[in-house]
């Protein structure tokens, strides 16, 4: 099937699975002023289940809830006075259990589920063939699903077929698509716009300061947090110095493996495709007093000799220009990464929304590594582009392909 253009698009009916937490919340504001997508069906866990959304929901966005419509505004564009009755308003949905049955009139599912309960139910709305796009991480290490940043590696949708192919029973719709942890999103796109310019890098030290709504909602007490610095986050390490290589790497075709049906099987080839010399990255994290917005400070080597300069580096990244956006994906930021010049910036409480609402990336501070070769700060909305934009980009992305019809 033909992939379909922006303006032929219609409206494409969602759910979101954990609507009533911290990356729901970000889903609902961005769908309800979306302009293909139209949510159809809002679930969380029993505590929400038959409750309206606004009664669910401990709403901690800056916009108001109740001015919110369900999306497809550039179809049917939706005002206040429109929104007068109980149709159209996002806040009077009855929220269900995350049940593919109670979804199964929508063609994507987007999943803001808490990590401990997203692995079975996520699986269940797969098998019930219907496209589901996670924050999650419990499917990120599977060698058959796509850990996507929009602005990096949305070609590793070509990973969907075999996915389909190889569940049991096969699958025409239904697949699992990831989007990666918060921290890893942030850096990899500054780190893809360098490689795209100079070559594959040799290492990555980056040590994080990450916002207490990377925790989620009621997240880390304030006695732990207020005017103090905590230097672990379980498991965040790890999940960066693993994804960077899987997002970063291509995807190679085996020569001696195939499936049932005779078809060679794919696989990530976790940033060593080519003889390439394998990426290494040690990543420090810390949770900092800060509400939104993750900041990064990474040092860079290169392959290449003499490496970049600082200047050539500003250069490239503000240059970087992923294919989301010659694609059209409604939500892709018009600047990919924002540079800035002035030696201060960018800072979580002044820029955190300054590039596209969150939907790209900053980047300050480019200078002359005297360990490695270059070292800079990158700033990004933790709960946008690290979580809810990102995924609805690779939706976006997806139906753009004619993978989601
Ligand atoms: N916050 C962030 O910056 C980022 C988060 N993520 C990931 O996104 C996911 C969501 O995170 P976040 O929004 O912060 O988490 P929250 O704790 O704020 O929200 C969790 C959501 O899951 C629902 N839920 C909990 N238990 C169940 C259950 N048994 N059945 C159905 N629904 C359930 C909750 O519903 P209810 O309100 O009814 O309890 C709520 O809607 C997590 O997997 C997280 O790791 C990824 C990147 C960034
Ligand atoms: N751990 C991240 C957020 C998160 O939930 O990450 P992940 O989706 O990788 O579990 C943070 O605290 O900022």
């Amino acid at each position: 099937m033909p992939p379909p253009t922006v303006s032929q698009s219609r409206k494409i009916r969602v759910g979101v699975l954990g609507a009533t937490g911290t990356v729901g919340q970000r889903f609902i504001t961005l769908l309800s002023e979306h302009p293909w997508f139209v949510i159809e069906a809002l679930g969380a866990s029993d505590r929400s289940k038959g409750k309206r959304y606004k009664d669910a929901v401990k709403w901690k966005q800056t916009i108001p809830l109740v001015g919110l419509g369900l999306g497809g505004v550039s179809v049917e564009r939706v005002s206040l006075s429109d929104l007068q009755g109980d149709e159209g308003r996002v806040a009077n949905v009855v929220v269900k259990g995350c049940t593919p049955d109670e979804f199964k009139t929508c063609q994507i599912v987007f999943s803001g589920l808490d990590a401990d309960v997203a692995g079975n139910i996520e699986s269940a709305f797969r098998s019930a063939n219907i496209a589901l796009f996670s924050n999650a991480k419990n499917y990120r290490r599977d060698p058959n699903v796509p850990l996507i940043v929009p602005l990096v590696n949305p070609s590793h949708l070509s990973i969907i077929a075999q996915q389909q192919r190889l569940h049991s029973p096969p699958l025409s719709k239904g697949f699992i698509v990831t989007n990666a942890n918060c921290s890893t999103t942030g850096y990899v796109i500054p780190l893809a716009a360098l490689e795209k310019a100079f070559g594959p890098i040799e290492s990555v030290l980056v040590t994080t300061m990450q916002a207490i709504s990377g925790a989620g909602y009621p997240g880390v007490p304030s006695l732990d947090i207020l005017g103090n610095v905590v230097p672990y986050i379980s498991g965040e390490e790890e999940k960066i110095e693993w994804e960077t290589l899987k997002i970063l790497g291509g995807i190679t075709e085996s020569d001696s493996e195939s499936d049932s049906d005779g078809t060679p099987l794919k696989t990530f080839d976790m940033h060593q495709a080519g003889g390439r010399p394998p990426l290494r990255v040690s990543a420090s994290c810390n949770r900092v007093p800060v509400v939104d917005g993750h900041m990064e400070c990474v040092s860079v080597r290169f392959h290449q000799r003499p490496p970049p300069s600082p200047q050539q580096v500003r250069e490239a990244l503000g240059a970087f220009t992923p294919e989301i956006q010659s694609l059209g994906c409604p939500s892709a930021p018009r600047k990919a990464i924002e540079v800035f010049e002035e030696p201060d910036r960018p800072q979580p409480r002044l820029d955190v929304k300054g590039n596209h609402n969150g939907a790209g990336v900053s980047v300050g501070r480019v200078r002359q590594c005297p360990v490695l070769d270059v070292k800079f700060v990158v700033l990004s909305d933790n709960v946008s582009i690290g979580a809810a934009t990102s995924s609805i980009i690779n939706a976006e992305y997806a139906v753009l392909k004619g993978v989601v019809y």
